[in-house]
C-alpha cells in the first residue's frame, strides 16, 4: 500500500496563516492586520459599488459559460493593458505587448517566472528587493528560476536604501533578471521617488537587465491609477523590454474572483505572436484556461464609462481612508501617549501596508497581550484599522516599543 507517513507538516503561510490564527482568537478587541485585504471604517470587506453594478449589468446579459481562450477574456486583457500602460502607450499601439489573462497577481508571476525560464537568453537568476512580498521567492523557485536578492530597506531610516539598491543594480552581472514593486511596496510601503526611478531605469538599462514588473496596488497607492503607473510607464517610454503582472484583487476589491494579466513587450507584432503561441503553450497544460466571472466584471467595470469613472472615484476613497488611518496612529501614538520614537514612517510610507520596525518579540507581545495580529516581520496592512480601533491600536504599540 502506498504510504505518505514521509511527508512532512508544513508550516501555515507567514501572511495567510495570520488570519487562520485571528479567526481562533475571540478576544472583543483583536485586529487582523495581516493579510493586504482592504476593509472600510467598519472594518468590513466591500464589494466596490462600480463591481456591484458591473454584476448586474453581466446578469441582464444573459452571457453564456463557454471556455475563454488560453489567454483569456480578450476584452479584458485589452482594458488591463490599457490602465497600465496608458492610452499613449507606444508598443501598445504597435501591437507589440503581448497580454494574457491569469489567476490573479500570483499567477502572473508565475506565468511570467515560467516564461522567462523558458526562454530567457542570460542568466536565469531574478533579484527581488530585501524584504519582498512573501511568496515571490516560492513563485519563482518554483517556476524554475534562481532567486536573488537586493538591498532595497534602510532600517535606519525606515526608507529607501537608494544606494545600496543602485549598487546592486550595478554590480548584478550583465542582462540580470530584476523584479520590482511598480508602486506601493509591500511589505514595506516605501517607494522611489520619480527622479529616483528615472535614475533607476537608466542603470538598469545601461546594464542591461530585464525588468519584471509586479503591480498589485495600481490606484491603490496614491488613488490616481495615472500616477501609480509612473514607473511602467517611464520604463516603456527608455526603451526597456520589460514584462508586468497586474492584479485586480485590492484596487478593485476582486480577492476570490482571481482577477489578473501578465503582460510582455516584444520588438514588432511577429515576436508577440511568436510570444502569444508561447504563453498559449505553457497555460494549456497549467491550467488550460482562466475563469471567465471575475475578467468579466473588471472588463465591465474598466471599459464602461461610468463604471469606470465611479470606480476610480471608489480607489481613490480607499486610498484616502488608508491615508487618514496612518495619520491617526501617528498623531495618537506621539500626542496622546507621547511616544518618544520617531514615527515618520508611518505617514512617509503608501499603500497597504506600514512597515512598522517592531522587532519579532513586540510582534509576538502585541499579539499575545493585545491581540493584534499582524505578521512576524512588523508590517501592518492599515486597512485593518478604523477610527474604532486605531487608538487602542496606538496604545498596544506604545505599551510594546516603551
Ligand atoms: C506585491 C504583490 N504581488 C502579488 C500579490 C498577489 O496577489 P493576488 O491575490 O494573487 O492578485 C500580492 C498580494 N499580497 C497580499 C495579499 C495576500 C497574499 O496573497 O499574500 C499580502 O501581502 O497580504 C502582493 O502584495
Amino acid at each position: 500500500l502506498t504510504s505518505w507517513a514521509h511527508v512532512p507538516q508544513g508550516p501555515p503561510d507567514a501572511i495567510l496563516g495570520v488570519t487562520d490564527a485571528f479567526k481562533k482568537d475571540q478576544h472583543p478587541k483583536k485586529m487582523n492586520l495581516g493579510v493586504g485585504a482592504y476593509r472600510d471604517d467598519r472594518g468590513k470587506p466591500c464589494v466596490l459599488n462600480a463591481v456591484r453594478k458591473a454584476e448586474e449589468m453581466i446578469l441582464k446579459d444573459k452571457l453564456d459559460k463557454e471556455y475563454l481562450p488560453i489567454t483569456g477574456l480578450a476584452s479584458f486583457t485589452k482594458e488591463a493593458a490599457l490602465l497600465a500602460y496608458g492610452k499613449d502607450s507606444e508598443p501598445l499601439g504597435e501591437g507589440r505587448i503581448a497580454v494574457t489573462q491569469s489567476i490573479s497577481g500570483t499567477g502572473a508571476l508565475r506565468i511570467g517566472g515560467t516564461f522567462l525560464n523558458r526562454f530567457y537568453q542570460h542568466n536565469k537568476k531574478i533579484f527581488v528587493p530585501t524584504p519582498t512580498w512573501g511568496n515571490h521567492h516560492a513563485v519563482f523557485r518554483d517556476s524554475g528560476l534562481e532567486v536573488g536578492q537586493y538591498r532595497y530597506y534602510d532600517k535606519l531610516t525606515n526608507g529607501l536604501d537608494f544606494n545600496g539598491f543602485v549598487e546592486d543594480i550595478q554590480n548584478a552581472p550583465k542582462n540580470s533578471i530584476f523584479l520590482l514593486h511598480a508602486c506601493a511596496h509591500n511589505p514595506t510601503g516605501v517607494d522611489p521617488t520619480p527622479q529616483q526611478w528615472d535614475q533607476l531605469s537608466k542603470i538598469i538599462k545601461e546594464r542591461n537587465h530585464f525588468t519584471f514588473f509586479d503591480m498589485a496596488y495600481q490606484g491603490f497607492a496614491s488613488g490616481d491609477t495615472d500616477r501609480d503607473a509612473y514607473a511602467i510607464r517611464k520604463f516603456v517610454s527608455d526603451g526597456h523590454r520589460l514584462c508586468l503582472s497586474q492584479s485586480f484583487a485590492k484596487n478593485m476589491g476582486l480577492y476570490a474572483e482571481r482577477v489578473g494579466s501578465f503582460s510582455i513587450i516584444s520588438d514588432n507584432p511577429k515576436e508577440k505572436a511568436a510570444i502569444d503561441s508561447q504563453l498559449k503553450i505553457l497555460i494549456r497544460p497549467m491550467y488550460s484556461n482562466p475563469p471567465v466571472n471575475g475578467s468579466r466584471i473588471a472588463s465591465y467595470v474598466l471599459s464602461n464609462p461610468e463604471l469606470n469613472k465611479e470606480w476610480l472615484g471608489e480607489v481613490k476613497t480607499m486610498a484616502d481612508r488608508i491615508i487618514t488611518m496612518r495619520d491617526k496612529l501617528k498623531k495618537h501614538l506621539v500626542q496622546d501617549f507621547e511616544s518618544k520614537h520617531n514615527w515618520n514612517h508611518i505617514t512617509d510610507q503608501i499603500g497597504m501596508f506600514c512597515y512598522t520596525g517592531l522587532k519579532p518579540e513586540q510582534v509576538e507581545r502585541l499579539t499575545n497581550d493585545f491581540h493584534v495580529y499582524l505578521t512576524k516581520d512588523g508590517r501592518i496592512s492599515i486597512a485593518g484599522i478604523s477610527s474604532h480601533n486605531v487608538k487602542y491600536l496606538a496604545e498596544a504599540i506604545h505599551e510594546v516599543t516603551k
